[in-house]
């Protein structure tokens, strides 16, 4: 669950406000001009930004200053999510331990999360060796390591090819489904979510619009 009460947040050019309620398990998918604030949206909520007034609550506990890392989200961004030097079943492993010091249990945990992305062959692969869906699954194997249970998604498949972003989303809703996830998608192409998501938010000018139930899709 989110809950965003009152939040004010300013660049220079552009004063932002949000109130808006997103209930556990629900996905949401995030629309709007670019500039709009969507980016900044997602930023403050996983704690790369901090509010100027206003509360955050995730998960009925109150986070309006806490750092990124204790925050019950993880983010998956549109790209640069990967270490270039590390392998694929560690730059998964990030998501577990920073220092990559791993036990067995907790390298079982990484295959595992590795077979439920398709990445089972290719765990000793560096980034530059896949291709840019592969790459999405590795980013998207260590968020779900992270066990969160808010995931952001701040336009994850855009670079990819319309087949394989429909694949992306596809083990996107398997995941949501079997994880109990609060899901938040930023997307440019909302009707490849129809069907894939509860609600559509618009956010024109630093504010979100239209939170009525009528933006259901
Ligand atoms: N670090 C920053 N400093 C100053 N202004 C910023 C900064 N980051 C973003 N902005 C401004 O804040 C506004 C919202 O940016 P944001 O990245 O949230 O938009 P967006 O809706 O995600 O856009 P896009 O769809 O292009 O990714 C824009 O007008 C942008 O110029």
């Amino acid at each position: 669950m989110i809950r965003l009460n009152k939040l004010k947040f300013d660049y220079p050019e552009m004063p932002m406000a949000f109130d808006l309620h997103i209930n556990q398990q629900e996905r949401v998918a995030i629309v709007g001009p670019s500039g709009a604030g969507k980016s900044t949206l997602l930023n403050l909520i996983a704690g790369f930004e901090f509010a100027d007034s206003g509360d955050i609550w995730l998960n009925n506990e109150k986070h309006t200053q806490t750092a990124p890392h204790l925050r019950p989200v993880s983010m998956l961004f549109q790209e640069n999510n990967l270490f270039t030097h590390l392998n694929v079943q560690q730059n998964i492993a990030l998501g577990l331990k920073p220092n990559l010091k791993l036990d067995g249990a907790e390298l079982r945990q990484v295959e595992e999360v590795a077979n439920a992305v398709g990445l089972k062959e290719l765990l000793f692969r560096l980034p530059t060796e896949l291709s840019g869906g592969q790459k999405q699954r590795v980013a998207l194997a260590r968020c779900l390591l992270r066990d969160k249970p808010i995931l952001l998604l701040d336009e994850p498949f855009s670079a990819l090819d319309p087949a394989l972003r429909l694949e992306m989303l596809n083990l996107l809703q398997q995941l949501w489904l079997e994880k109990q996830l609060t899901v938040v998608i930023v997307t440019h192409q909302p009707n490849e979510l129809i069907g894939r998501v509860d609600r559509i938010i618009k956010i024109e000018q630093g504010q979100a619009m239209g939170l009525d139930s009528e933006d259901a899709v």
